[in-house]
């Protein structure tokens, strides 16, 4: 093994998958397909709504039909997880499935009937009780033709439950839950990589990136699939809104979180001790695939360093492992992306410790730029393993980049775009996609790229279809029908909430009710993602943080 820029070695322990509820074929899927319904009988008021959720949403039903029961009759973490994807609709139904023509604004109070059982599943498995990855994309799959070649290939897998019932919500799902189906094998290989390493065996450090470049090239194949089946207006105006949680939601109608009535005990409090009752209030982050492990496991693999949005950190060359060591504060953690790590308490317990053990034991970036290190070695051709290595590593990393890149784009055009459209338009076209500008060079700029590349694609299409010229055919030109799609018409939903505001006995509250997650933004306004990031700017620099961490040539 090269030098350590650490005067002693960490000790290292291989990890094993298995110890963190890891399934060396499915990954952060568990290893056989999620129950479809809880088996004991006892909880057969859940499942029957379960059986109807489409219905009783669309009907308003929702916010009647709730039963209290324990959670004592569950066993296995099977059912465990079953019931925390149960809740997650339940709750997430009752809090922003409206009644009637978008009449009730979002409701504050989650009944007991939900909220005991969610937060004691949710204690469980060890993890906030709010919708999550894990929630729709982890535990709410099925495989459909269990003799097919691939069983989880993104066309072989159906969801169990979606908010909309529609098939873009279904794909919106599977997409993630086929990308953690495909990386499983890049798990095992970060670990052999991690092993090898510590082993100083430099060939089998480089065939293992190689399988991990693999799987990543496979997860960037089957995200660029999202555009087949999943429709920006439908994601952006008919599902988003569902995954929202209760953090940063005043605009929508939740300036404090949710009350989790029968967990946080609201008896001692009375209307004239508001101001107390109200810091009982949860606020948690809505559901976003930030929350799955694997990103985070890949980006600790390959030592991308993730700063405070804003600011801009050092990934460590030589040259700054050997400073940093000099200057004695290498016990000193650099400081983290504070959204990243928080978004470890929407994974279970397991995969957050999977990440945190990872983190602790891996050097695969420490091994790799010392390999290459000039002051250690001049670096040979390509017969040069470390040449071999160098090119393993940066591939990984360009395809972490390529990814970002992607999925960048696709923040773009579906939540940027339709935000700043309006809901009242019609959604048979969509832009083409920008070119993946993942070469390290145009990558800092790829939203603004394509957001130009829609621009152009929408100045081609013939005025009657361009859903992107505003002045024609664009949200400013059609009048609002209130009469269609009430939930998701501005003019419908601020007049709905205005009412409510007035209505209301909380007026503060209330009064800051006024719009919705889905929302048609001015010129200036910040995206959010449901995660609560300013959407736009935390990507743009997790992606060049990633663009950053390449290897160059010359290492000093
Ligand atoms: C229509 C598709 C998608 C949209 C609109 C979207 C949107 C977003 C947004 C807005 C964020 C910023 C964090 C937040 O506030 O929520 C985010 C982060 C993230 N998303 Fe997505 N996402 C999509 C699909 C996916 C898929 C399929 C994956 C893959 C598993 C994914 C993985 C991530 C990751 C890992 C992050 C954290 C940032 C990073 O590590 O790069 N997203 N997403």
């Amino acid at each position: 093994m090269p030098d350590r820029p650490h005067a002693e070695p960490l000790p290292y322990a291989p990890l094993r998958l298995e110890d963190y509820d890891i399934s060396p074929t499915h990954g952060f899927l568990p290893a056989e397909p999620p129950l479809r319904r809880l088996p004991d009988p006892y909880y057969a008021p859940w499942e029957h709504i379960m059986d109807r959720f489409n219905h009783y949403l669309l009907g308003h039903h929702i916010r009647r039909l709730m039963p209290v029961l324990g959670t004592d009759r569950l066993s296995t973490q099977a059912e465990y997880r079953r019931a925390f994807t149960v809740l997650s609709f339940l709750a997430h139904a009752y809090v922003w499935g409206r009644g009637g023509a978008a009449a009730e604004p979002a409701l504050q109070f989650l009944p007991a009937s939900i909220a005991v059982p969610w937060v004691a599943v949710s204690d469980f498995l060890e993890l906030n009780p709010v919708v999550c990855c894990a929630a729709v994309c982890h535990w709410n799959w099925q495989v459909l033709d269990e003799d097919a070649e691939d069983p989880m290939a993104l066309d072989n897998l159906g969801t169990l439950h979606t908010f909309s019932g529609s098939m873009d919500e279904s794909w919106f799902y599977l997409v993630t839950t086929a990308i953690e189906a495909k990386c499983a094998r890049g798990l095992t290989a970060i670990l052999a990589a991690t092993a090898a390493a510590e082993r100083d065996a430099i060939d089998d450090v480089t065939e293992a990136l190689g399988h991990m470049a693999h799987a990543l090239a496979e997860a960037n194949a089957i995200l660029e699939r999202m555009y087949e089946r999943c429709d920006p207006y439908v994601f952006y105006w008919k599902i988003r809104e569902f995954l929202a949680g209760w953090e940063n939601m005043a605009e929508a109608g939740l300036p404090y979180g949710v009350l989790y009535e029968g967990v946080d005990d609201i008896r001692a409090f009375g209307l004239d001790s508001w101001p107390a009752l109200i810091r009982r209030f949860r606020k948690y982050a809505g559901g976003s695939a930030a929350q799955t492990p694997l990103l985070q496991a890949f980006d600790i693999a390959l030592g991308i360093k993730h700063y405070p949005t804003g600011q801009r950190g050092l990934q460590s060359t030589v040259a700054e492992m050997r400073h940093r060591t000099k200057a004695q504060d290498i016990s000193e953690a650099p400081p983290a992306n504070s959204y990243l790590v928080r978004m470890r308490d929407y994974m279970p317990g397991g995969h957050r410790r999977f990440l945190e053990d990872l983190a602790a034991t891996c050097r695969i970036r420490e091994y790799v730029l010392l390999a290459c290190s000039d002051s250690l070695l001049h670096m040979g051709g390509r017969s040069d393993p470390r040449v071999r290595l160098r090119e393993a590593y940066n591939s990984c990393i360009g395809l972490m980049e390529s990814f970002r890149n992607k999925h960048m784009m696709m923040v773009t055009r579906y939540i940027i775009a339709p935000a700043k459209m309006g809901p009242a338009l019609p959604h048979q076209k969509c832009p083409a996609a920008a070119p993946d500008a993942s070469d390290g060079t145009s990558a800092a700029s790829a939203a603004s790229a394509a957001a130009a590349a829609a621009a152009a694609a929408a100045a081609a299409m013939p005025a009657r279809e361009c859903p992107l010229q505003g002045g024609r055919m664009g949200g400013d030109s059609l009048p609002a029908d209130p009469t269609m799609y009430p939930q998701t018409n501005t003019a419908a939903a601020a007049a709905a909430a205005a009412a409510a505001a007035a209505a209301a006995a909380h007026s503060e509250a209330d009064a800051q009710g006024k719009g919705r997650l889905a929302r048609k933004l001015g010129d200036g306004s910040v995206a959010r993602g449901t995660g609560g990031t300013d959407a736009i700017q935390f990507l743009k620099q997790v992606h060049s943080e990633t663009a950053r961490s390449k290897v160059p040539r010359h290492v000093v």
